[in-house]
């Protein structure tokens, strides 16, 4: 699978972003996407899971060189970011439920061992507007890692975890990349420094 990018700005009006960004991303290889506050990492994946509109270029994802419809994206992508919420209502297992009708689960992967290894299994039947910011990320992390996405787009991963949390995170992305084209846009060394083949400074495509 390839993401192509090419020619990709993002302005606002009082505000120039990146400018003519292009590059191709393969499978089965980890990209960092850094740079400073403001840089625009989070509006880039935005950009890439078609939540807001580029102003100027064209983000295509081909498999076996055949273009794949926008309509069908949603289908390959999984995506943990602050501003995608779970839902409030919903036990963590309701969750699990919920995101198993859509996506199957990585190969290999038993749910149970991971719900234990997050820590979570104690709050199985609670609501996740119980759970603190950190279980909130724990089981983020979970729905978008554990499940089969071609594609994978971490925007802040280890907000609001703890150390014992950032160490689950590098564990879980350790058992989880193989295969699949993983994007982590990120400040934090922590987040990605163990994984990353690639690091693109998206802060610095500006003319
Ligand atoms: N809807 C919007 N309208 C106007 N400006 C916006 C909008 N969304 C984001 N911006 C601005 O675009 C810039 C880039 O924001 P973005 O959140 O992508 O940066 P970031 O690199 O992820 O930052 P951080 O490291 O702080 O998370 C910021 O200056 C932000 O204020």
């Amino acid at each position: 699978m390839q993401l192509v990018i090419e020619g990709l700005s993002k302005k606002y009006p009082k505000n120039k972003l990146f400018e003519n960004f292009s590059y191709t991303f393969e499978s089965d290889n980890v990209y960092a996407i850094t740079g400073e506050n403001g840089s625009g990492k989070s509006t880039f994946m935005k950009i890439i899971a078609g939540v807001i509109p580029a102003s100027k270029g064209t983000v295509s994802i081909f498999e076996n060189k055949k273009k794949i419809d926008k309509d069908n994206i949603h289908q390959i992508l999984g995506i943990t970011a602050p501003y995608l919420e779970l839902i409030e209502e919903f036990t963590l297992k309701e969750h699990l439920e919920f995101h198993s009708k859509f996506k199957k689960l990585l190969v290999g992967i038993n749910l149970d061992e991971e719900i234990e290894r997050a820590n979570l299994s104690k709050s199985i039947n609670k609501n996740v507007q119980e759970f603190s910011s950190g279980m909130q990320q724990r089981l983020k992390l979970i729905l978008s890692c554990c499940y089969s996405s071609e594609i994978l787009l971490l925007d802040e991963p280890t907000s609001h975890l703890d150390i014992k949390g950032i160490a689950w995170y590098k564990d879980l992305i350790k058992r989880t990349k193989q295969k699949r084209m993983l994007l982590i846009a990120s400040n934090e060394l922590d987040e990605y420094n163990d994984f990353a083949k690639k690091i693109i400074n998206i802060g610095s495509y500006l003319n």
